[in-house]
C-alpha cells in the first residue's frame, strides 16, 4: 500500500475533490481535517470519498468520554479508514472512542503535536521532553485498545519498538531543503518511513506545489 496520505487543508470542496481526483493512483489516501470539516461537514467528506480514495478523518476529538463517543457514532456513516482523537483526553475517553467507531476504522491518538517543542510543553505544564511524553501517551493509547498513534518522525522508531503491531501515523514531513513552516519536529518522508511509520501525512509540500501529482510522485520516489 502507498503510505502517503495527502492532507487536503482547504475550505473549498471543489478544490478538494479536484485535488483528490488528480492524485488518485499517486497517493494512498486523503486526510481531511478541521479546516475542511468546519466548512463542509460530513456531506463535503462524502464528496471527496466519492473519488474512491480512502479517507483519513482528522478531527482530533478531545472532550468528555460521552461527547467523544457520540461524535464518533455520528461520523460512522462516513466509514473513514482512520480517525484521530487526542491521547490527552485520557483512558476512558480513548476506550469509549474506540468502542463507538466502526470496526474497520482505525482510531489513532495524537500524542504531542509536531508543531510543539520542549519549550511549548513546558509552557503548558508538561515537564517531560517530547519523546518521553510521546512514549507515555503511546502506552496509554495501546493499553486503551486503540489502533495506533500520531507522532513525529523523531519518535516513531522508539514507539514502534514498544508497540510492534501498532499503527503509526507521522505528519510534520518535509523533503530535505523545504520550508518547515509552523512544524517544529520535522523529518524527511524517507526518514519517517525507514523508522517505521505506517502512514506518512504530507500536506503543503504536495498541495502547494505547482504540479501536486508530480510532487507526490517525486516524494514516493525517495521512499
Ligand atoms: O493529526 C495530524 O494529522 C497532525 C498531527 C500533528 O501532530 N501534526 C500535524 O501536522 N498534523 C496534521 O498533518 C498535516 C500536516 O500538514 P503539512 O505541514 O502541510 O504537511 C496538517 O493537516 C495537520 O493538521
Amino acid at each position: 500500500m502507498n503510505p502517503v496520505f495527502v492532507a487536503i487543508d482547504t475550505p473549498d470542496p471543489q478544490q478538494a475533490v479536484d485535488l483528490a481526483a488528480s492524485l488518485r493512483g499517486t497517493v494512498g489516501g486523503v486526510k481531511l481535517g478541521l479546516e475542511f470539516f468546519a466548512a463542509n461537514g460530513p456531506a463535503g467528506v462524502a464528496k471527496v470519498a466519492a473519488t474512491g480514495l480512502p479517507i483519513f478523518l482528522d478531527l482530533k476529538l478531545h472532550d468528555i468520554p460521552n461527547t467523544v463517543a457520540s461524535a464518533m457514532r455520528a461520523l460512522a456513516d462516513l466509514r473513514p479508514a482512520i480517525v484521530t482523537v487526542h491521547a490527552a483526553g485520557g483512558r476512558a475517553m480513548l476506550e469509549q472512542a474506540k468502542a463507538a467507531a466502526p470496526v474497520e476504522t482505525k482510531v489513532v491518538a495524537v500524542t504531542v503535536l509536531t508543531s510543539l517543542d520542549a519549550g511549548d510543553l513546558d509552557s503548558i505544564g508538561v515537564a517531560a521532553a517530547p519523546a518521553e511524553q510521546v512514549e507515555r501517551l503511546a502506552a496509554l493509547a495501546r493499553d486503551s485498545g486503540l489502533d495506533g498513534i500520531v507522532c513525529s518522525g523523531a519518535e516513531v522508531e522508539a514507539a514502534h519498538r514498544a508497540w510492534p503491531d501498532g499503527f503509526f501515523v507521522v505528519p510534520g514531513l518535509r523533503p530535505s531543503g523545504s520550508d518547515s513552516g509552523d512544524q517544529k519536529r520535522v523529518v524527511t518522508p524517507r526518514q519517517a518511513r525507514a523508522s517505521g511509520a505506517s502512514v506518512l501525512v504530507i500536506g503543503r509540500p504536495i498541495t502547494k506545489a505547482e504540479d501536486p501529482a508530480q510532487a507526490a510522485r517525486d516524494i514516493a520516489g525517495t521512499l
